[in-house]
């Protein structure tokens, strides 16, 4: 995507739907229990990485529009965020509010209630 205000994702959005492997055999004793956790702490820690750099770009970003005269927050954008994020189910969608929110950094909370959540009329928001 080119333009700074568009709120589109990027049309080679299949990556979504790269496979994984398929289901995992059940494992028969404790070591491959032990196996399987290897993977899921290297996957773990891939993830804390990840949303790590996904927040420091989407706080970048919300400077950036800021110090343009732009809002912070693109609701058009995130809704097509959160479209992606359906398709893991419910608790995906919370994954996806729980990454909008991480990335507006204080703006997307509440004074004195969870992250998440923003007022509606709200200057800073598209
Ligand atoms: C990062 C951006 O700005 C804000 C943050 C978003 C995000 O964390 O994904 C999405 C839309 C905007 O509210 C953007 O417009 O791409």
């Amino acid at each position: 995507m080119t333009s700074t205000l568009g709120s589109e994702l990027r049309s080679d959005d299949a990556r979504a739907d790269e496979p994984t492997g398929g289901p995992v055999p059940v494992p028969a004793d404790q070591a491959g229990i032990d196996t399987l956790r290897l993977e899921i702490d290297d996957i773990d820690a891939e993830l804390v990485r990840l949303i790590k750099r996904r927040t420091a770009l989407s706080n970048a970003i919300g400077a950036a529009r800021k110090q343009l005269g732009g809002p912070r927050i693109v609701y058009s954008r995130e809704m097509a965020i959160l479209e992606r994020f359906r398709g893991l189910g419910p608790a995906g969608t919370d994954l996806g509010m729980m990454l909008l929110a991480m990335g507006r950094g204080k703006l997307g909370r509440r004074p004195e209630g969870p992250a998440g959540d923003v007022h509606s009329g709200d200057s800073d928001v598209d």
